[in-house]
C-alpha cells in the first residue's frame, strides 16, 4: 500500500455515530362530526356496469333534518412514509480491538475470515452509477373489480426471528398473517422465525380465521392497521378493536351508507383509520419495512464471521467525491494490476493494510451517496455500512453537506468526515470543523466523537489514513455474516441488456452466492447463469459484502429489491408468484383508477378530462364510435381519445391506459393473449361492448358520475298560523296543513304580506301535546322555529328540504 506523506491523523479514534430512529409522526386530523340526526344518504344511481363516484355534498349549514345530506369532503391521508427501517439497537458481542475504541460496545473477538479471494483490484475510471427505478404506474380499474376476491390468499407472513448484527430490528413494524394484521399499542409480538425473508409460510390462519376470532373482551387502541386488500366492515372493526356501529357512523357522517357486510376499499379504509389516527400500512410497504430485519436470523448466529464494511461517499457538489473514490481504487490498483480493465459494476472492493498488517477489504459502492440512501431505503433496503462525508477545506459546509448528514444520521449510519482539498492554499479544515460541530459532528480532538481525517484526493494525501479509520469503524460497527448458507442481499442496479438479457448487481450481504444458484430478485426469477466481480473477470462464488453481475434472472429487479437464492426452482417460483401477487394487490390498492376515483378526482380539480383508449373491430366502428363520443356534452368534463383504433386489445394498449389513467374500451373485438394478464397485472379495466348504446351510455354516466352534485331543494307542504301560544319565553305557532306535509326539523319560510320574514328550521312539531315527525294536510300542529319567535297569525309557511341530486351533463 502507498502510504501518504501526512499522517498527522493517525492518532484519531474511530467512533460510530449511531444515529437511530426516525421519528414517527402520523397527523392528527380532526374528526369532524355531523350535529344533527342524518337519517338517509341518497344513494349515487345505479349504473349498468360503470359505477358512479359517492355523492358529494357541500358544506352547508350543519342543523339538518332528516334527509338532508351535510358533508365534509376530505382527502384521504396518504400513507405515511415506512417508518419502521430505523432503529436502535444492534446486539453486540465479545470483541477485542486492536486499538482503543472510545464509545464503544465491547466487541466479538473475530477476525475477518474472507473466504472469496477472487476480487482484487484493477484500474479503471468508476463512472458514478445511476440507481434505476422502479416504474410505476397508474391503473384503472372500476369500482365493481372483484379482483379483489382473489387477493386474500397469499398474505400469510412469517416475519424472520431478527437478531440482526448487521441490521438492526424494527421496533415499530406490524407482523401479522392472513388478510390483514394491526398493531396495538400494547401487544406488539413477532411471529415465529422465517426461512425466507419476505415471508412466505405463516400460520395460514388467514382472514377467514380472523372473523371467527373472538373480539377481545378488552380491546386496546390499534395504532397501526396492514392493509392487504379491501375488507368488509365487520373486519375492519375488528382489526380495529372497535364497534361496528362506529366505523357505519363515521362512514355515515361522510355521506356514505354501508352495512356491516359491505367490502370497504382500500381508500375508505383509509378514511376510516385516519379519523382514528390509526396508520395504514400496505402489505408491500410492509415488508419492505422488514427487510433489513431478514438479513441475518437465528440459523446464522453459530456461522457468524466478519464481513467487509460497505461505504458510499457523500458530499456537496464539486467537494471531491468522485476525484476521492477514484483515487483510492488507483492508489490500490497502482499496487497491483494496473492497467487491467475494470468493469463498472456499481461497486468495488479495494484492499487495505490494517495496523498489523492484515489485509483487509473495503467494498465502495459507487452509486451517488444520496441514491444510495434514498432510493435502497425508499424500498426498505439499507446497504452501507459507514458514509464518507466528504467536506471540501476550501469551501466548508454546504447545502448538500449538511442533506447528506441528515441521510446517514437517518439511516443510522456512522459518518467518517474527509476533509477534503487539503493541497490547497485557501484550506481551513478548523473552520469545517466548527461549521460541522453546528450538525453534532464533533471532532475527536475536540471532545466529541467523529473521525475526521483531512485528506487530498488529487495527490492522495492521507487516503491511507481515511481507509484505516474506515477499518477501526467498520470494526466497532459489528458487521458479520453467515458466508455458510445460501446467499441473500439488495439489488444495488439492474438493466436489460440487448446482448445477455437482464443484468443485475447484486450486494451480497448474508451467505454466498454461488453460480448455478436459484435466485428470486424482486419478482424476478432466474439461475445464476455467469457472475462478474468488479475487475470483469468471472467469479464462482460471492461471499457476504461482494458485489457480483449476475447473469441468468429472467426479468429486470429493480434496485433496491432483496434477492435471495432457493433450493428449487419451485419453492422461489411460489414466491416469486406470491411476490408479484402481493405487488398487484398494493399497486390496485394504492393505484388504482376507478371511474368513481377519477370522479373524485375530478371534483378535487386533478382530473379535468376522462381518457378514452378504444380498439374496435373495424375502422367504420371506430369512426362511429368515435363521432358519437364527440356529440356527448362536455362542457364540464371532456373525452380525450388517447387511441381510437381497429384491432384487439394489446399489451401496448394495457401500458398506455395504465400510464395515463384512461378507460380502456374493446368494442366487438378480442384482447390479445397475454393482455389480459398485463391488464390484471397493471390493474387496468378492459371494457368490453358490442351494442354502442351501451357504450356511450356507460361513458356518459361516468362523465355525469364526474360532476359534483347538485344541492336543490324539495317542497314538502304549506300550513297556515291560526293562533298563537305563549310558551315560556317563547312562542309556539298554531297551524293548519294546507297540502303536503310539514316534517320535524325541515326548512321554513315565512311569509307575510308577501314578504319572507324568516327562513329556518323547523324546531318542534307537536300534535296536541305529543311531538310527532311529520303533520299531513288536513291536520293542525303546533310548530316552533329555531330563533324565530315573532309568529303572526295568518303567517302562511312554507316547508321544504335540501336534497343532492346527480347533475347530468349539460347539453
Ligand atoms: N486541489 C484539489 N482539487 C480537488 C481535490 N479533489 C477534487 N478536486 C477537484 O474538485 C473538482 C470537483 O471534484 P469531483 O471529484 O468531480 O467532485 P464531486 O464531489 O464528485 O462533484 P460532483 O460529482 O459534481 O458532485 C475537480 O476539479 C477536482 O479535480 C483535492 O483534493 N484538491
Amino acid at each position: 500500500m502507498e502510504k501518504s506523506a501526512d499522517k498527522a491523523d493517525k492518532a484519531d479514534k474511530p467512533v460510530a455515530s449511531k444515529h437511530k430512529k426516525r421519528p414517527v409522526t402520523s397527523d392528527n386530523q380532526e374528526v369532524r362530526e355531523v350535529k344533527k340526526r342524518v337519517s338517509t344518504v341518497k344513494p349515487a344511481r345505479s349504473m349498468p356496469e360503470l359505477q358512479p363516484p359517492p355523492s358529494r355534498q357541500p358544506s352547508v349549514a350543519i342543523k339538518t333534518e332528516p334527509t338532508e345530506i351535510i358533508e365534509d369532503d376530505s382527502d384521504i391521508g396518504a400513507i405515511p412514509e415506512d417508518d419502521g427501517l430505523l432503529d436502535s439497537k444492534r446486539p453486540k458481542r465479545g470483541l477485542t480491538l486492536k486499538r482503543p475504541q472510545p464509545m464503544t460496545s465491547p466487541k466479538r473477538a473475530s477476525s475477518v475470515d474472507d473466504d472469496d479471494d477472487d476480487i482484487d483490484e484493477k484500474g479503471g475510471k468508476a463512472g458514478k452509477a445511476k440507481v434505476k427505478r422502479p416504474r410505476i404506474k397508474p391503473l384503472i380499474d372500476d369500482e365493481d373489480d372483484d379482483d379483489f376476491d382473489s387477493l386474500t390468499t397469499d398474505s400469510s407472513e412469517s416475519e424472520a426471528l431478527s437478531i440482526s448484527l448487521a441490521r438492526p430490528p424494527k421496533a415499530k413494524t406490524a407482523s401479522g398473517s392472513g388478510k390483514l394484521a394491526a398493531v396495538s399499542n400494547q401487544g406488539r409480538k413477532k411471529s415465529a422465525p422465517s426461512r425466507h425473508s419476505g415471508g412466505s409460510g405463516g400460520s395460514g390462519s388467514g382472514a377467514a380465521a380472523s372473523r371467527r376470532a373472538p373480539t377481545p373482551a378488552l380491546p386496546e387502541k390499534v395504532e397501526r392497521l396492514v392493509v392487504q386488500g379491501p375488507m368488509t366492515v365487520q373486519e375492519l372493526a375488528h382489526a380495529l378493536s372497535i364497534a361496528e356501529t362506529e366505523i357505519i357512523k363515521r362512514l355515515f357522517s361522510r355521506g356514505i351508507a354501508v352495512n356491516i357486510t359491505e367490502t370497504l376499499d382500500f381508500k375508505t379504509i383509509s378514511m376510516v383509520c385516519e379519523e382514528l389516527e390509526v396508520t395504514v400500512v400496505t402489505e408491500e410497504q410492509k415488508s419492505a419495512a422488514q427487510k433489513p430485519d431478514n438479513i441475518l436470523n437465528a440459523e446464522d448466529l453459530d456461522n457468524l464471521q466478519r464481513r467487509p464494511p460497505v461505504v458510499t461517499i457523500m458530499g456537496h457538489v464539486d467537494h471531491g467525491k468522485t476525484t476521492l473514490l477514484d483515487s483510492i481504487r488507483k492508489t490500490k490498483v497502482a499496487q497491483g494490476e494496473a492497467g487491467g480493465i475494470t468493469q463498472h459494476i456499481g461497486a468495488y472492493h479495494v484492499d487495505v493494510q490494517n495496523e498489523s498488517g492484515e489485509t483487509q477489504q473495503v467494498v465502495f459502492l459507487d452509486t451517488p451517496g444520496h441514491e444510495a440512501f434514498t432510493a435502497m431505503r425508499a424500498r426498505g433496503a439499507r446497504v452501507t455500512d459507514i458514509a464518507i462525508l466528504v467536506v471540501a477545506a476550501d469551501d466548508g459546509v454546504r447545502p448538500q453537506t449538511v442533506e447528506a448528514i441528515s441521510h446517514a444520521k437517518a439511516a443510522g449510519v456512522p459518518m467518517v468526515i474527509a476533509i477534503n482539498k487539503m493541497d490547497k492554499e485557501s484550506a481551513q479544515p478548523d473552520r469545517v470543523k466548527q461549521e460541522l460541530t453546528e450538525y453534532g459532528l464533533v471532532p475527536e480532538e475536540w471532545g466529541g466523537d467523529t473521525i475526521m481525517v483531512p485528506v487530498s484526493a488529487i495527490n492522495g494525501g492521507n487516503l491511507d489514513t481515511l481507509l484505516e479509520m474506515l477499518l477501526l469503524v467498520a470494526e466497532v460497527e459489528d458487521l458479520y455474516a453467515n458466508p455458510n448458507r445460501m446467499a441473500k442481499g439488495t439489488v444495488i442496479e439492474a438493466n436489460l441488456d440487448k446482448a445477455r438479457g437482464p443484468v443485475a448487481t447484486l450486494l451480497v450481504q448474508n451467505g454466498t452466492l454461488r453460480v448455478g444458484d436459484v435466485i428470486l430478485a424482486g419478482s424476478a426469477l432466474g439461475k445464476v447463469r455467469a457472475m462478474i466481480d468488479d475487475h470483469g473477470q468471472r467469479v464462482e462464488n460471492a461471499s457476504p459484502s461482494f458485489a457480483v453481475e449476475i447473469l441468468g434472472l429472467r426479468d429486470v429487479p429493480a434496485a433496491g429489491d432483496e434477492f435471495e437464492v432457493f433450493e428449487s426452482e419451485k419453492e422461489a417460483a411460489a414466491l416469486a408468484s406470491e411476490r408479484a401477487n402481493t405487488a398487484r394487490q398494493s399497486r390496485l390498492l394504492q393505484g388504482r383508477v376507478s371511474l368513481s376515483a377519477l370522479s373524485a378526482r375530478v371534483q378535487e380539480g386533478e382530473l379535468k378530462d376522462l381518457n378514452i383508449i378504444l380498439k374496435a373491430d373495424v375502422q367504420g366502428s371506430v369512426e362511429a364510435i368515435v363521432n358519437a363520443l364527440k356529440k356527448l356534452p362536455q362542457k364540464e368534463v371532456q373525452l380525450r381519445l388517447l387511441l381510437a383504433a381497429p384491432g384487439e386489445v394489446t399489451e401496448t394498449d394495457i401500458d398506455l391506459a395504465a400510464a395515463s389513467d384512461a378507460v380502456l374500451i374493446g368494442f366487438n373485438t378480442t384482447t390479445a393473449s397475454g393482455a389480459r394478464q398485463a391488464a390484471d397485472r397493471a390493474g387496468v379495466d378492459i371494457r368490453e361492448y358490442n351494442i354502442i348504446y351501451n357504450l356511450l351510455d356507460d361513458i356518459e354516466a361516468a362523465m355525469e358520475g364526474m360532476l359534483e352534485p347538485e344541492l336543490v331543494e324539495e317542497p314538502l307542504g304549506q300550513a297556515e298560523v291560526r293562533a298563537i301560544f305563549p310558551v315560556g319565553r317563547s312562542r309556539v305557532a298554531g297551524c293548519y296543513v294546507q297540502s303536503g306535509k310539514l316534517i320535524r326539523n325541515c326548512k321554513i319560510r315565512v311569509h307575510r304580506g308577501g314578504q319572507t320574514v324568516h327562513d329556518g328550521f323547523l324546531d318542534s312539531l307537536k300534535r296536541i301535546k305529543d311531538d310527532v315527525k311529520e303533520v299531513n294536510a288536513g291536520y293542525e300542529c303546533g310548530i316552533a322555529a329555531e330563533n324565530f319567535n315573532d309568529w303572526n297569525e295568518g303567517d302562511s309557511i312554507e316547508a321544504y328540504r335540501m336534497v343532492t341530486k346527480r347533475r347530468t351533463l349539460s347539453r
